[in-house]
């Protein structure tokens, strides 16, 4: 992780410091969000330029460094997501946890834009799904849904992303569903046993960890980045264990 001085700034619950500059009036809300669509369209038109061998190439690194962290070999349950596109991949991961014995939970977009979750239970469970009128297309899990709250079971959610700031903020596609997943886990105890929740690991390219990304009171950091190149451990937010 590159740190810049002035956000090298240890992350707690709730907003990192310095977002609160960005959200005092509509006005500047509304002058936040659009440049957080400026990033995301930039990132995109770089990952739409990589090739399907770079982007199995970075799959495969990344799921060696996933599977290598210390939470995730501890954890019984893990949430996940199947990667669309030139998302970093996830397949192999998502197959190799379950090849362990963990258990996988998977997203399902709801109307409303929240998430509900289901069991990962092996490829040929997965169907292809259309949201919003067509323009989004995922891999869905076809088994029973677990509810919104599901996602309290998990010792480790991995987390899709656009880009991570040395804070945590992270810039996903915009729908806001993981900073809703995130406001519940941060509202409950994290449900799992623990006093502090689970581990939220975002998934990027190397180039996607940056110093500082436009934050609304609404984003919600999380503790690390996974690259094929590293992990980038957020400085101050989780100690690791193991
Ligand atoms: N693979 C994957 N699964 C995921 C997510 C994700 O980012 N990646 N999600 C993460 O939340 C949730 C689905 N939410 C999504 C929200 C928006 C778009 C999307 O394609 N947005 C358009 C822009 C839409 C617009 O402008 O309104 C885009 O990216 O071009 C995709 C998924 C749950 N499952
Ligand atoms: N806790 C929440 N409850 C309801 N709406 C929310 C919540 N958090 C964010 N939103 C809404 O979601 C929309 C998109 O937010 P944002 O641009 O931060 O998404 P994102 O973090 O890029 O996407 P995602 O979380 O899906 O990866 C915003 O209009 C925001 O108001």
């Amino acid at each position: 992780m590159r740190h810049s001085p002035e956000s090298d700034a240890p992350i707690g619950d709730g907003p990192p410091e310095g977002a609160g500059s960005l959200v005092t009036d509509g006005a500047e809300e509304g002058a936040t969000a659009e440049r957080k669509r400026e990033v995301r369209r930039d990132l995109q038109a770089v990952r739409a330029a990589m090739t399907a061998e770079e982007a199995l190439e970075a799959a495969e690194s990344l799921a060696e460094r996933v599977l290598s962290l210390p939470e995730v070999a501890a954890a019984r349950t893990v949430a996940a997501y199947v990667a669309v596109g030139r998302e970093p991949g996830t397949r192999l991961l998502l197959e190799e946890l379950r090849r362990r014995g963990v258990r996988v939970l998977l997203p399902v977009l709801l109307p409303d834009d929240d998430l509900d979750w289901a069991l990962y239970e092996g490829r040929e469970s997965l169907r292809e799904t259309e949201h919003g009128n067509g323009r989004i297309r995922l891999f869905e899990p076809a088994g029973g849904s677990l509810g919104p709250d599901a996602v309290h079971e998990a010792d480790v959610v991995l987390l899709p992303g656009l880009a991570v700031d040395s804070r945590g903020v992270r810039l996903g596609r915009g729908g806001g569903s993981y900073d809703r997943a995130l406001a519940r886990l941060i509202a409950g105890d994290g449900g799992n046993g623990s006093d502090r929740g689970p581990l939220l690991a975002v998934l990027l390219y190397g180039h996607e960890v940056m110093d500082e990304l436009p934050c609304e009171a609404h984003d919600r950091p999380v503790h690390l980045a996974v690259t094929p190149e590293g992990v980038h451990r957020i400085t101050g937010a989780r100690p690791a264990t193991g």
